[in-house]
């Protein structure tokens, strides 16, 4: 069977790109490495990917806001394309920097380019968090996270500014739209928002987030930084067949994907 294409967007700043690339690999995907600069140039064309992935990192050193630029690009460059890429039932992951970009592009949380409707902003403990917590999968759309919701997973954070904010109401859409895909979880895991369990201080406790469809998700922690069992650090007391958490989110993309 052919397998699907990942475009893995490329800019200056971008740092989890060769994660991203081997994570999608990994789960049997093709991952291609794509600047901006040729997207924009059509030298290289978005229709011939079915998913497009926004890797974390720091997108123009983070410069005005974190993601803005390169949401700003997005949108003024090739807004008709990324429309077209979404209507067209492909899928979007963004992780970190990358949700961060399309919170900013308006493409989360419901596909609304140009109208930004919520944000990411710094963490309320001031500085950047770097480590291992732990994530609630909740019920949602998301294509994604089938057949892992209710579970708990292992995965680490890294960032400045993490805190998913926005008005009550899009809160509420987001809520009663079943569109929450992950919520920070505490020791007895249930959602919290008790730092440290809870990084950042994210309204209802959300670290990632889905649109309508469930084919556009963003989070940010990172899952590309756990798709080897040894990336854990009690991978020695693991059992032996241990699917690593992030492996699985990937896994789950590639193998949606395969049925376009
Ligand atoms: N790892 C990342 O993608 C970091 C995102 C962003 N630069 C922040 O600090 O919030």
């Amino acid at each position: 069977m052919k397998k699907p294409r990942v475009c893995v967007l490329r800019t200056d700043g971008i740092n989890c790109d060769e994660e991203m690339f081997y994570a999608f690999e990994k789960a049997g995907a093709e991952s291609q490495m794509v600047h901006v600069n040729q997207l924009r140039s059509k030298e290289v064309q978005l229709a011939d990917y079915q998913i497009l992935a926004l890797p974390g990192g720091f997108s123009y050193g983070d410069d005005v806001h974190s993601g803005k630029i390169l949401a700003v690009e997005l949108t003024s460059f090739l807004k008709e394309q990324l429309s077209e890429f979404v209507d067209s039932g492909k899928l979007m992951l963004g992780i970190c920097n990358g949700f961060q970009v399309l919170v900013r592009t308006g493409l989360l949380p419901d596909r609304n380019q140009g109208n930004i409707e919520a944000t990411l902003t710094v963490n309320d403990s001031g500085h950047f968090e770097c480590r291992w917590i732990r994530l609630l999968v909740e019920p949602s759309h998301c294509v994604f996270t089938r057949g892992m919701e209710g579970s708990l997973i292992d995965i680490q954070v890294a960032h400045g500014e993490g805190k998913f904010y926005s008005d009550p109401s899009v809160i509420e859409k987001i809520e009663h739209g079943g569109q929450v895909v992950f919520r920070y979880a505490g020791a007895d895991g249930k959602p919290t928002a008790l730092y440290p369990a809870n990084p950042n201080g994210s309204l209802n406790f959300i670290a990632g987030i889905c649109d309508s469809t469930g084919r556009i998700m963003g989070m940010m922690p990172h899952p590309e930084r756990y798709v080897e069992k040894t990336q854990h650090p009690n991978w020695r007391r693991m059992p032996e067949d241990t699917v690593p958490h992030g492996l699985a989110i990937f896994k789950n993309a590639v193998e949606y994907a395969r049925q376009m």
